[in-house]
């Protein structure tokens, strides 16, 4: 049975348990239940904190596990993981912050006290910039540190900057770290049949996260405007072209990003396109 670590708190949680179920595991949570089985697909899934699922997984506890790429590197080097798949949610910066208009460069950090709940970050980040700091290590709400007085500057994960500009901070220089959700394994090879299993769920995974970012697009039109029309959707490697029970039409189906759908259907009316339709797509294996 592959086991599998899911977060059980926090940001990553309910996005991490919304794409397992979208493609096709059973991962429901009991009120704060720690494990779920899925009997159908052989895969029992652990509810951790994050941050302790790097650890689990990378000592071979569990086979494989969803944390973030900012937490892996927090871990350390003695806990060794290998990033499987990208997951396209948790998607955060990790910055210095500091009063609005007090510090101009990050090496003006130097001797200042940092508030931040991800100590090995600041102090490899403090190495790397030649300045030494004095690492305040607060569990959450950092952003409150240098109103309390407890710190000069803070060390946070940034997605909006929205609880930076409440607290009358901002960024430092560049971001330390660019981090999102990841699928982990450890480096030990596992038993053959864990080894498919994690393969399966790997494909899996990522035929959700590719149909999420795509639709299907069925339209009818004209067979001397299909050349043309291949330019504004050639699909993943050619569209789908039927004849249709109508002398001198075709119809067309073919897979184009969701984010352009609106504007391609706009440039595909203008060239005679009819019947257009845009269907979402579940999942799909490519
Ligand atoms: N506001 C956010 N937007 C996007 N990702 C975030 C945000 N806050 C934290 N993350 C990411 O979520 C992961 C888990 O972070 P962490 O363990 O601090 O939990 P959390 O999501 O902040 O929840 P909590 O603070 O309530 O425990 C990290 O990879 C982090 O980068
Ligand atoms: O840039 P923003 O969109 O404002 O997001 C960033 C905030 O989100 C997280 O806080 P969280 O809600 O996890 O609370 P915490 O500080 O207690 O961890 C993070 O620690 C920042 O405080
Ligand atoms: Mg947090």
């Amino acid at each position: 049975m592959l086991r599998v670590a899911v977060p059980n708190k926090g940001s990553l949680s309910a996005p991490a348990i919304q794409l397992l179920s979208d493609a096709g595991y059973r991962v429901h949570r009991e009120h704060k239940a720690l494990f779920a089985i899925d009997t159908a697909n052989d895969v029992q899934f652990v509810f951790l904190r994050p941050t302790d699922i790097a650890r689990t997984v990378g000592s071979g506890v569990l086979d494989v596990g969803i944390t973030g790429q900012d937490l892996l590197q927090a871990a350390g080097t003695d806990v060794s993981t290998q990033e499987l798949l990208p997951l396209d949610f948790g998607v955060s910066r990790f910055y210095f912050a500091a009063p609005t208009g007090r510090v101009g460069a990050l090496t003006e950090l130097d001797g200042k006290r940092i508030a931040t709940s991800f100590a090995p970050l600041v102090t490899a980040a403090a190495v790397d910039l030649g300045i030494e700091v004095d690492v305040i290590e607060l569990d959450g709400a950092v952003e409150t540190a240098v109103e309390l007085g407890l710190a000069d500057a803070i060390a946070d994960v940034v997605e909006t900057g929205a609880s930076l500009r409440e607290a009358g901070l901002q960024t430092i220089g560049e971001p330390i770290l660019r981090s999102e959700a990841v699928l982990v394994r450890g480096a030990r090879e596992l038993p053959e049949d864990s080894e498919q299993a994690v393969e399966v769920l790997i494909q899996r995974l990522r035929g959700v996260l590719i149909a999420r970012q795509y639709v299907m697009m069925d339209y009818n039109c004209p067979t001397a405007s299909l050349e043309d029309v291949r330019k504004i959707t050639p699909g993943m490697e050619a569209p789908t072209v039927s004849p249709l029970d109508e002398k001198g039409w075709v119809a067309v189906r073919v897979m184009v990003p969701r984010h352009q759908a609106q504007s391609i259907m706009d440039r595909l009316w203008a060239e005679g396109a009819r019947a257009i339709l845009v269907t979402p797509l579940e999942a799909c294996r490519l």
